[in-house]
């Protein structure tokens, strides 16, 4: 299974917006907004609609920050590849409300909750949070992570 992914994180004030995801995959971590793209449809508005979808807001000043790659496996069987476009926003349209998927909080750039997150976004998640871009990839087996590259992009 391939999956095409977008995530975001809205930064203002020095803090981020991060969820806290409520079902699915990743249940119980915080991340930023974001899940699959439909099809016929860009990043771009996969990762606006997701917003406004997970948590009522209309993010604004969309910047592009990077792509990662998620490849779990079981044993020796690839069970999914995830090609995950991440994006930070500069400012939103609307209140951030909870819904049934996800409880929006705001989170001080310097104070991320990485103990209760993937276990790969403290390896790419301040680089994107102090301006740049990155490409990473991630190997686990059964959602455990066995091995990781992260690049920064000269742009
Ligand atoms: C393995 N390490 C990881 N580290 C950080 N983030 C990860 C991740 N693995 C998946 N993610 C993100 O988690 C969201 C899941 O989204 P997910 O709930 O599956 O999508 P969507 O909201 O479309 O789901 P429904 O099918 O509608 O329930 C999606 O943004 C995806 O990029």
């Amino acid at each position: 299974m391939i999956l095409l992914e977008t995530l975001l994180y809205i930064i203002k004030n020095g803090k981020v917006l991060l969820i806290r995801k409520k079902r699915g995959l990743g249940a119980g971590y915080f991340n930023g907004v974001g899940g699959k793209v439909e099809d016929n449809e860009d990043v771009n508005n996969a990762a606006i609609r997701e917003c406004i979808e997970e948590i009522g807001v209309k993010p604004r000043g969309l910047k592009w920050m990077g792509l990662l790659e998620f490849w779990n496996y079981d044993n020796n069987a690839i069970e999914s590849i995830h090609f995950v476009h991440v994006f930070t926003a500069s400012d939103y349209n609307g209140e951030p409300r909870e819904s049934d998927e996800a409880e929006p909080l705001w989170f001080n750039i310097n104070e991320i909750p990485f103990n209760s997150m993937w276990e790969d976004d403290s390896l790419w998640l301040p680089l994107i949070l102090s301006g740049r871009r990155i490409y990473g990839r991630f190997i686990f087996n059964k959602w455990r992570m066995i091995s990781h590259e992260v690049h920064s992009i000269c742009t």
